[in-house]
């Protein structure tokens, strides 16, 4: 399983610092919403400049333009964006045509789908190289929120899936066994006092590749 850093910091002087600190113990590094909102499509260039042997993934959440916005984002140096599972399928349909054209894919967020391995299925159909099942920060802050109901949903959409809403160490087991490709963790590295500290002790907690 990959794991996934989520940098969602507001500066790309920050964001370079602490992609240099966990460098050594991801496979992902997540340009986070706030982070591109805040700095622009210039924050892609400069992680990816600086790591050009992580998968960088800019975490757009395009809910309109998908051709043109996916584009922007790969001429920056993304990897992988991430379209919102909310937006049209037209809206997929021209991110992956962007994606075709640079050799680079796209991942669609379903942040806020009811029926997450439904739209999982039909994302992938779609062209999706995988769909993240994501509960955002607002959705975490929620009373009774559970990661379970993520990691099942995941389980059962029968394509392949990454997983983000507050992945730490005392979850990360959970998210593996359920078969997902990538563990994303967010706060539970940034807000950490030692964040390589953190990245190695989510590493060290994955056992399958
Ligand atoms: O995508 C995210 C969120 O929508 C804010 O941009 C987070 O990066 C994602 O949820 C992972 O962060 P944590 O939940 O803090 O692990």
């Amino acid at each position: 399983m990959r794991l996934q850093v989520a940098i969602d910091l507001l500066t790309t002087e920050a964001a370079l610092r602490l992609a240099g600190q966990v460098a050594p113990y991801v496979d992902v590094i997540e340009l986070g919403t706030p982070l591109i909102k805040s700095e622009g499509m210039s924050v892609i260039t400069a992680v990816k400049n600086a790591h050009p042997d992580k998968t960088v993934f800019a975490d757009l959440k395009t809910a309109d333009a998908g051709e043109l916005e996916a584009r922007l984002a790969f001429d920056a140096g993304a990897d992988l964006v991430t379209v919102l599972g909310t937006a049209d399928d037209s809206t997929i349909n021209g991110a992956v045509v962007a994606a075709r054209a640079a050799s680079k894919g796209v991942v669609v967020d379903l942040i806020n789908v009811t029926n997450k391995a439904t739209r999982a299925k039909e994302a992938h159909a779609l062209g999706a190289v995988f769909v993240e099942f994501h509960a955002g920060l607002d959705e975490q802050a929620l009373p009774g929120y559970s990661l379970q109901a993520l990691l099942d949903a995941g389980s059962s959409s029968g394509v392949p899936f990454s997983v983000a809403g507050g992945v730490s160490t005392a979850t990360i087991a959970a998210v593996q066994d359920s078969g997902a490709r990538t563990a994303v963790a967010g706060s539970a590295i940034y807000s950490a006092n030692d964040p390589a500290a953190a990245a190695a002790a989510l590493r060290a907690l994955i056992s399958r590749p």
